[in-house]
């Protein structure tokens, strides 16, 4: 039985009709229209047990309306969500001892308390044993370099400061899953690279699986070994980051260092992407052509004097796979 079990789940909001000039206020009030608006449209997967899951879509996609039908905050309209066998909503307390959640946009931390104290806090409302509670709270605070900043009251904070202590509270229980929404949205370079590396050293330690929504590919790239996407509400795409790119990217990049400027390579598989003299950059697929053959290809023709092969860029496929209407079958197949 895998992890999280989603099944042919939909999510419509109801929402209030608004057409203008109605009348008097208290007629509209009345006579109040109401249309339906499906923000998660039949969507299935399954995720197993230590799985980094990169789950992504345009703004209004419905990535936040699933993270909270699978965290049980919302109610599927349709369709069945099963987390370790439970639905969600239905055991909403014993969810959330399994459960750790952020929300990039809002805080769980009390304002006035410095952080130690606001962890602690946490320890005793999620009954945490104390050896455990200090077994976590030394790890991730030397992971994420907080000792610095462990007195300070929340409010005095910077944002970054303040998203590891979010991300701290989220886990000081042990949760299996994590689900991070939109984890890293305003941190500087360097904190979105602590952040990351953080996700991926507790999941290797502790097997824990974590679902991420984010519009930053890097956290992606990073962090992530599958990615769901979902568009208007559909899921358009289920497989992992490689297949990702592959898919949806023109290709690997071979760039080489020739010893004269002036050949020219005819195979179709290997196509010429800029030309600077002595450095060429040619595009060209894994399954179509292996590297030795594209080099021998060069080789021919000129000597070889560097190489340097760069892999497709995740921001390239996300924007190839945007551009597809959901109707087109881009769905995957895989074996979690
Ligand atoms: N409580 C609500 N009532 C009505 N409509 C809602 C509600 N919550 C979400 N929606 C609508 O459902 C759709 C999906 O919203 P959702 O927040 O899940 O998208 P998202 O993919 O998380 O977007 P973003 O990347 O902008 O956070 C949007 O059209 C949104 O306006």
């Amino acid at each position: 039985m895998s992890l999280i079990e989603v099944e042919h789940v939909s999510k419509a909001f109801r929402l209030i009709n608004r057409t203008p000039n109605q009348g008097p206020a208290i007629l509209s009030l009345l006579k109040r229209q109401y249309e339906w608006k499906k923000a998660v449209d039949d969507i299935s997967f399954s995720i197993g047990s230590g799985e980094l899951v990169g789950y992504i879509g345009a703004n209004g996609a419905g990535k936040s309306t699933t993270i909270k039908m699978l965290a049980g905050i919302l109610v599927p309209t349709e369709g069945l969500i099963r987390v370790q066998g439970k639905v969600p909503w239905k055991n909403r307390r014993e969810n959330a001892r399994k459960i750790g959640v952020v929300f990039g946009q809002r805080t769980q931390l009390y304002w006035n308390l410095p952080m130690e104290e606001t962890f602690d806090l946490f320890r005793m409302i999620y009954k945490i044993d104390k050896r455990q509670y200090r077994k976590n709270f030394e790890f991730y605070i030397e992971l994420l370099e907080m000792s610095s900043f462990l007195k300070t009251p929340v409010r005095q904070l910077s944002l970054g400061q303040r998203m590891r202590a979010e991300i701290v509270v989220a886990l000081l229980h042990d949760p299996e899953i994590v689900y991070l929404d939109e984890p890293t949205i305003g941190l500087d370079v360097a904190v979105k690279a602590k952040i990351r590396e953080f996700i991926r050293q507790v999941n290797q330690e502790k097997n824990t699986t974590f679902i991420l929504t984010t519009h930053d590919m890097k956290d992606i790239d990073y962090i992530c070994d599958r990615i769901i996407t979902i568009d208007q509400g559909k899921l358009i795409f289920d497989g992992t980051l490689k297949q990702f790119k592959n898919r949806f990217t023109n290709g690997h990049q071979l760039v080489v260092k020739v010893g004269q400027p002036d050949i020219s390579v005819s195979d179709p598989r290997l196509v010429l992407l800029q030309d600077q003299g002595l450095q060429k950059s040619f595009l060209f697929r894994k399954e179509e052509i292996s590297i030795v053959e594209a080099l021998a290809l060069i080789s021919k023709q000129t000597e070889i004097i560097d190489i340097e092969i760069k892999e497709p860029e995740i921001e390239d496929a996300v924007k190839q796979l945007y551009q597809h209407k959901s109707s087109d079958p881009l769905l995957v197949e895989i074996n979690p």
